[in-house]
């Protein structure tokens, strides 16, 4: 075994040993012995906080895990990242700070394992931003590691229905266009989330975690497990992720075998596949561009929508169908979706992972998919048909592309009036105050990741929508990004965004715009000399963030179109 942390050990006499005593002695006094040094050195990282949910248990799992590290002879340097939550930032200044945090934490997580010099990692993660920058850092230096997703929230119960977060975020809608009074609202607010875990839908959580399980990043199952049993306890399933993890990650040293080995095109591929049949959330576009360029490996939005357009729609989860992923656990999780994808022929079975084996080998002992249920559809007979979830649409409006999320939906072409407004709280108001109505599409812009800075989740506005029955009326577009929870007709991402002039900056009050999905365009039916007019009138507006983490990361990020990457 190849070690970087082996320049902390080597006998007296040895240039080495002299040279790291100090280094030792430090670490002596965190109460490393002479043994530890010979031991691999893993960094384990627990983005731990109360403030949330999805991350409410992260800590528990990080003890249990150094424990279960140590035990079969690692030695572990635990820390933490921060986490911000998009549930409660949703709708404020905080949410700017979402995907910026994506960044901060994968950068974190490289500084700990870089000025360590450690020999593997273990990520763990939680609520969204968690996901992805649990494993960039690993794709990034190629390092030996796997990363493991605290599990989905249960269901809260409330007269006879099942709420989630998202009920919560529709019920503001609802009780605004007078359909739940004060009282219903407050009961949602109290039974929605009853414990620890990530919010339930097929929402960007739920969906990264089974990306990276197809990316073949994490131990088999460990993203469809529950993070709690019903009294709230950690799950029995959870605590096997564990164990599983900590064995893996031995194996992994044992053989070499790091991350760059296992995140090929292909593996790439499968996680496509399954994030498109499963019906996962938008911000999977973001988090796979990212987290493939961190991997060097070469992946477009373009090459994603030509790859996804075969790919039928399987799950019939919320936002836009009716389950969880509490529904999908006890019928053999994401490994059953998986083993039922591979034997249609939709996933590259011979794939590398973790474990050491192939996908195919690991999906040998999976569950077949049930017969006589209708959370998961066989692709004899799918949801929908092949090409109708996560649309790419390209044209005037959106030359760089833009991303629909259609969820299997019978959507026309569809054409409207721009009403626009120059960020996300404005929008709200016109909508909860009744202000928009059906035929006119809903322009939110300078949100983007320069713009914004941050590219918010615009999920208070799209629930809104939902709740105030003009979902399938109304049609939104920013350059801003949607929450796992968002349905309707939203179109982000839209680049290049309005900050640094794309023709989104260029669109008045009153314009139509058309969203075809024959053709697959977002076009602003605006005559070229009077576009030109505009542009020419057109001035950036000056960066809303001067100074800390949202000027440098206006200053760094790319477009959405490329994953706003700061690397
Ligand atoms: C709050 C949510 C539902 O978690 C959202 O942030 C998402 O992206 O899924
Ligand atoms: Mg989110």
């Amino acid at each position: 075994m190849k070690r970087r942390s082996g320049t902390l050990t080597g006998d007296p006499g040895q240039a080495n040993w002299v040279e790291r005593t100090a280094a030792r002695t430090m670490l002596r006094a965190v109460r490393f012995n002479d043994e530890d040094f010979t031991k691999p050195l893993v960094a384990l990282a627990v983005p731990y906080t109360n403030g949330t949910p999805c991350n409410d248990h992260i800590r528990t799992l990080g003890d249990l895990l150094q424990a279960e590290l140590e035990a079969i002879g690692a030695k572990v340097i635990v820390f933490g990242t921060p986490v911000v939550s998009d549930g409660i930032s949703m709708g404020t200044e905080a949410m700017k700070y979402s995907l910026v945090s994506r960044e901060v934490i994968a950068d974190a997580i490289e500084v700990m394992t870089e000025g360590y010099q450690v020999d593997a990692v273990v990520t763990l993660s939680g609520c969204d931003k968690t996901i992805p920058a649990a494993l960039m850092p690993i794709a990034r230096n190629d390092l030996i590691g796997l990363t493991l997703y605290g599990g989905s929230i249960r269901p809260g119960h409330h007269g006879g229905r099942d709420l989630n977060i998202v009920s919560a975020f529709e019920g503001i809608g609802a009780y605004s266009a007078g359909k739940i009074d004060a009282e219903e609202l407050c009961q949602i607010e109290c039974h929605a989330c009853p414990g620890a875990g990530s919010c339930g839908g097929m929402y960007t959580a739920n969906t990264m975690a089974a990306a990276i399980e197809a990316l073949g990043m994490s131990v088999p199952g460990g993203s469809s497990n529950m993070a709690v049993e019903a009294d709230n306890q950690l799950s029995n399933d959870k605590q096997g992720d564990l164990r599983r993890t900590a064995t893996t990650l031995m194996t992994l040293l044992q053989r070499g075998i790091s991350a760059r080995q296992i995140m090929t095109h292909k593996a790439f591929e499968n996680a496509l596949t399954l994030v498109w049949a499963l019906g996962g959330s938008t911000n999977a576009v973001l988090h796979l561009l990212a987290i493939a360029r961190e991997a060097d490996v070469p992946l477009t939005l373009k090459e994603m929508a030509d790859f996804t357009a075969k790919v039928p729609l399987l799950g019939n989860f919320k936002p836009y169908g009716r389950y969880l992923m509490n529904d999908l656990h006890p019928l053999g999780g994401i490994p059953m979706v998986m083993k039922h994808l591979l034997g249609a022929g939709l996933l590259h079975g011979d794939c590398l992972t973790v474990t050491g084996k192939t996908l195919a080998e690991n999906l040998a002992s999976a569950p077949d998919l049930p017969a006589g249920q209708d959370v998961v559809f066989p692709v004899s007979s799918p949801y929908a048909a092949a090409g109708r979830h996560i649309r790419m649409l390209f044209g005037s409006l959106a030359p760089e592309g833009c991303v629909l999320k259609q969820s299997g939906k019978n959507l026309q072409t569809m054409r409207g009036t721009a009403r626009v407004f120059e960020r996300e709280e404005e929008a709200l108001q016109a909508i909860l105050g009744g202000k928009i109505t059906a035929g006119d599409i809903v322009v939110i812009r300078y949100e983007g990741p320069q713009g914004g800075p941050g590219m918010r989740e615009m999920l208070s506005p799209s629930a809104a929508l939902m709740g105030a029955g003009l979902g399938d009326r109304v049609a939104l577009l920013t350059d801003g990004r949607f929450s796992g929870g968002t349905h309707g007709i939203m179109i982000g991402h839209i680049s290049p965004e309005a900050q640094v002039g794309g023709a989104l900056a260029l669109v008045e009050e009153g314009d139509q715009i058309e969203i075809n999905l024959d053709s697959e365009t977002l076009n602003l039916l605006v005559e070229e000399a009077v576009l030109a007019q505009r542009r020419e009138d057109w001035q950036a507006p000056v960066s809303k963030a001067r100074r800390g983490v949202l000027a440098k990361y206006a200053r760094l990020v790319s477009s959405a179109s490329s994953g706003a990457v700061t690397s």
